[in-house]
C-alpha cells in the first residue's frame, strides 16, 4: 500500500518537471529552477495528497500573468531602436507581485521565469506578504548615454505602467537596473499617472520614497545569513579570506560588511575579467570605478599596481579562500569551480546572485560538508528591506539606516532559523537547500489550497 502511495506521488512530480520542459522548450534556466525546487520538495508531496489532488503543482509552476512589450528608442544619434521589454507575474498567494528588473543583453522568457519562480519562494521565506514577479529587458546598458538610459526607461514605463501598483505590482532593480534607473522609471510612471505613488517601485532615492539601507541591504544581509551560519560552528568572519564575484551592488555591500566584521576579501570580478589583491580589496576605489564611474574592474590595477589581473572571471575561483560569495549571475559556478573551490579547502559557499551554482556545483558542496546556503534564503535580504521600503512608504515615514538595519539582521536570523528548523524536522539535518525550498513551499501551497482554484 504504502509502496503504490510513493509510486503515484513521485510520478506526479515528475510528471511536472516534464510538463514544464515541453509547454516551456528551450527555456533551460526556468527549467532548472523548476527541477531543483521540486526535486527537493518530493518527499513533502508524498505525504500531502490534496497538493496532487488541488493541481498545486500544476499552478505553482505556470507564472498566473506573462506580459511581453515592444521598447522603442531612440539613441543619441538619432537612429531608432527596438528592445522587448517583460514582466512575469507569477504568483500572489501571499501578497502583490514583487520582484526586480533585470536590463541585460541575455534577458529571454527562461531567464525571466527562473528569476520570476525563485523569487516567489524568497519572497515567501522573508515572512513578509509579498508575491513573486521578475521583469526587465534584453537593453544592455553598458556603454550608453545617461540620456539614452532614461529614453529607454521611459519607453519600458510607457507600456509597464499599466500592469504595476502598489497593490498589484511592485518592481524594483536587479542586474542593470540601479538608482538611476528606479529614477527614470518612476519619474515616467508619475508623469503618465498623475499620482506620487511611492509604494509602486522600490529601491526609491532616500529623499524621495526610498528607504535606508535598501541600498546595502542584499549583500549585508547575505553577510548577516552566513554570521548565522558560521555562529553555530563556532566561527566567525575574523581573519577568513573571502572571494566575492561581481562588483554590482550586491558585490560591493557584502565586501563592505565582510571587513566590518574582520574578514580579508581578496578578489572580484566583472563580465570581463577579476582582480586579485593579496592585501584585501580596497572598497572605495572599487565604488570609484563601478558604482561612480561605471568602468570596468580591470581599472583597480591604476591605483593598485601589485594586484594582478585575469581577463577570464571564471578564474577567481581558483583562488584559495575560506568562504565564497558568488555575487555575479546565474550558473557562474558549475562542477569544475565547485571541485577546485573544495579541493582548495573552501569552508562556506554562500549564493547572492540568483541561482549562481549549478545543481551539479552544490551536490559537490554538500557531499564535500562544505556549508552551503542556497540564494532564495541567503539573498532574501534585498527584497525584505524592499518590503520594508513599501511599510514605510504605506504610513507615510522614514526609519533611520539603524533601525532598518536592526530589522533586515532579524529577518536574516529568522530565515535562517526556520530553514535549519525545517531541514531538522524532515531529519536533513544541515541541508539548507531542502529546508528553504519546503518552508516556502508549503507556505505558498497553503495559502494558494486557502484561496481555491484560481
Ligand atoms: N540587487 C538586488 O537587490 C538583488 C540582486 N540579486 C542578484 O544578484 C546578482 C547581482 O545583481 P546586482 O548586483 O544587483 O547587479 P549589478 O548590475 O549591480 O551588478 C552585476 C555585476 O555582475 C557582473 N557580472 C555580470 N556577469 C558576470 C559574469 N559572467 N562574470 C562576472 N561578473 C559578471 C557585472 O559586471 C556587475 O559587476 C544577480 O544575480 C541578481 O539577480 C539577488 C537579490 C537581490
Ligand atoms: O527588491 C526587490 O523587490 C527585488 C530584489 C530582487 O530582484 C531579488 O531578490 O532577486
Amino acid at each position: 500500500m504504502s509502496n503504490s502511495i510513493e509510486l503515484t506521488q513521485e510520478s506526479y512530480v515528475d510528471s511536472i518537471i516534464e510538463r514544464v520542459v515541453v509547454r516551456n522548450p528551450g527555456e533551460t534556466e526556468f527549467h532548472q529552477a523548476v527541477r531543483e525546487v521540486l526535486e527537493s520538495i518530493k518527499p513533502v508531496v508524498e505525504l500531502y495528497p490534496e497538493f496532487e489532488e488541488n493541481g498545486i503543482l500544476e499552478r505553482l509552476t505556470e507564472p498566473e500573468r506573462q506580459i511581453i512589450f515592444r521598447v522603442p528608442w531612440v539613441d543619441d544619434q538619432g537612429n531608432v531602436h527596438v528592445n522587448r521589454g517583460y514582466r512575469i507575474e507569477f504568483n500572489s498567494a501571499l501578497g502583490p507581485y514583487k520582484g526586480g528588473l533585470r536590463f541585460h543583453p541575455t534577458v529571454y522568457p527562461g531567464i525571466m521565469k527562473f528569476l520570476a519562480f525563485e523569487q516567489t519562494f524568497k519572497n515567501a521565506l522573508t515572512g513578509r506578504p509579498i508575491g513573486g514577479a521578475k521583469g526587465g529587458s534584453d537593453f544592455d546598458p553598458k556603454g550608453k548615454s545617461d540620456s539614452e538610459v532614461m529614453r529607454f526607461c521611459q519607453s519600458f514605463m510607457t507600456e509597464l505602467y499599466r500592469h504595476i501598483g502598489a497593490q498589484t505590482d511592485i518592481p524594483a532593480g536587479d542586474i542593470g537596473v540601479g538608482n538611476r534607473e528606479i529614477g527614470y522609471l518612476f519619474g515616467q510612471y508619475k508623469r503618465i499617472t498623475n499620482r506620487f505613488e511611492a509604494g509602486t517601485l522600490t529601491g526609491k532615492g532616500v529623499d524621495w520614497g526610498g528607504s535606508l539601507a535598501r541600498t546595502e541591504a542584499t549583500g549585508y544581509g547575505l553577510v548577516y545569513f552566513v554570521d548565522e551560519m558560521l555562529k553555530d560552528i563556532g566561527e566567525t568572519f575574523e581573519g577568513k579570506k573571502v572571494i566575492v564575484s561581481g562588483s554590482g551592488n550586491v558585490a560591493i555591500y557584502t565586501v563592505q560588511k565582510v571587513i566590518e566584521l574582520g574578514g580579508k576579501v581578496i578578489a572580484l570580478s566583472d563580465s570581463d575579467g577579476m582582480v586579485y589583491d593579496p592585501e584585501g580589496i580596497d572598497l572605495n576605489s572599487v565604488i570609484e570605478i563601478k558604482e561612480k564611474r561605471r568602468g570596468r574592474i580591470v581599472e583597480y590595477l591604476k591605483t593598485h599596481p601589485s594586484a594582478e589581473y585575469n581577463d577570464n572571471s571564471k578564474n577567481i575561483w581558483k583562488i584559495e579562500c575560506d568562504i565564497a560569495f558568488p555575487c555575479a549571475t546565474q550558473n557562474e559556478i558549475d562542477m569544475e569551480e565547485a571541485k577546485t573551490l573544495v579541493n582548495n579547502g573552501v569552508l562556506v559557499v554562500a549564493e547572492g546572485a540568483n541561482m549562481p551554482c549549478t545543481p551539479e556545483a552544490i551536490e559537490c558542496f554538500q557531499k564535500n560538508n562544505v556549508l552551503f546556503a542556497p540564494a532564495k534564503a541567503a539573498n532574501a535580504g534585498g527584497v525584505a528591506t524592499s518590503a520594508l521600503e513599501m511599510t514605510q512608504n504605506s504610513m507615510w515615514e522614514s526609519w533611520s539606516f539603524e533601525e532598518v538595519d536592526k530589522k533586515l539582521r532579524e529577518v536574516m536570523k529568522n530565515i535562517y532559523s526556520s530553514i535549519k528548523t525545517t531541514a531538522e524536522e524532515y531529519k536533513k539535518d544541515g541541508d539548507l537547500v531542502f529546508g528553504a525550498n519546503v518552508t516556502a513551499f508549503l507556505k505558498v501551497a497553503r495559502a494558494m489550497m486557502d484561496q481555491g482554484i484560481v
